[in-house]
């Protein structure tokens, strides 16, 4: 199939089956994301209580777990739904944000990932040196490096846990063992807001949660940012109209 039949048909799949996406995500940009997640056609759902997170899981197409805010009943909801995806066979991405900034981030990245494989790990540079246990190059929860810098450990990490690993920047890789597909399309406006990197990946929750091919899922979501993202730079005077232009832009795939 080509690139352009492949960005259609998933993008149509994601439209006509609105897929439900449960997200258990962080403060600084639960809106956004589940805005995100609308604009492209699919039906977001933030959840966290332990009370609920299998019920939502067992309902839902896909899962996406972000650590981005953690706190310990957050990441007991992230462990009992991660449970349950793997119990049911659900797709989830999993986002490490700031992976390698503090003892918590890395050991709860590594329970998570112990607790079951995340279909797809969706991270920035450094964020995926730090949890293939490369260098930790960690600023927060921005990158210091460029994505290219981490494809050796994306691909360790995709072999150790035959999954797929997603790199993301001005060249996003999307790697899956020796598989791997590269977008340089996107518009640098986007490191200039917080929570693209977060959006990406409930992209490729909305993305893997109509399509079974995992590897093709999260490429089609890396293209659906690189196209909006460009899009929305063309009509934007900085990065405020930009947020909003890239919703828009979503919306007009
Ligand atoms: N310098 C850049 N040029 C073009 N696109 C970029 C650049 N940096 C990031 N992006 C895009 O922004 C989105 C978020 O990536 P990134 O900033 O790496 O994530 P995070 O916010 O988790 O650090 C991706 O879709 C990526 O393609
Ligand atoms: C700033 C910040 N702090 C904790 S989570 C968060 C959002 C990070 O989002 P992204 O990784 O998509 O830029
Ligand atoms: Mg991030």
């Amino acid at each position: 199939m080509s690139e352009n039949n492949a960005f259609n048909k998933v993008l149509e799949q994601i439209r006509t089956q609105s897929p439900l996406v449960h997200n258990i995500t962080n403060y600084v940009v639960m809106n956004n994301t589940a805005n995100a997640l609308l604009a492209i056609g699919a039906s977001p759902v933030m959840a966290h209580a332990v009370e609920e997170v299998e019920d939502i899981v067992t309902i839902s197409s896909s899962l996406v777990i972000n650590m981005g805010t953690l706190s310990k009943k957050w990441v007991e909801a992230m462990i009992l739904s991660a449970a349950k995806a793997k119990e049911l066979n659900k797709p989830f991405v999993f986002d490490p944000v700031g992976v390698g900034a503090s003892k918590y981030r890395s050991e709860t990245a590594q329970k998570i990932i112990e607790t079951a494989t995340p279909s797809v790990i969706r991270g920035n540079a450094s964020e995926i040196m730090a949890l293939a246990q490369v260098t930790n190059s960690t600023k927060g929860v921005d990158s210091t490096v460029a994505s290219d810098a981490a494809v050796s450990a994306a691909q360790s990490l995709s072999k150790q846990l035959n999954n797929t690993v997603v790199i993301s920047g001005a060249t996003d890789y999307i790697i899956t063992n020796d598989t791997i597909s590269k977008i340089t399309d996107s518009d640098s406006m986007m490191s200039k807001i917080t929570g693209m990197g977060c959006t990406a990946t409930a992209m490729v929750g909305a993305c893997i949660g109509v399509e079974a091919d995992i590897h093709l899922a999260s490429t089609v979501a890396m293209q659906i940012m690189g196209k909006a993202g460009n899009m929305a730079a063309d009509l934007s005077a900085g990065p405020g109209s930009f947020q909003m232009n890239f919703l828009d832009s979503l919306y007009k795939l």
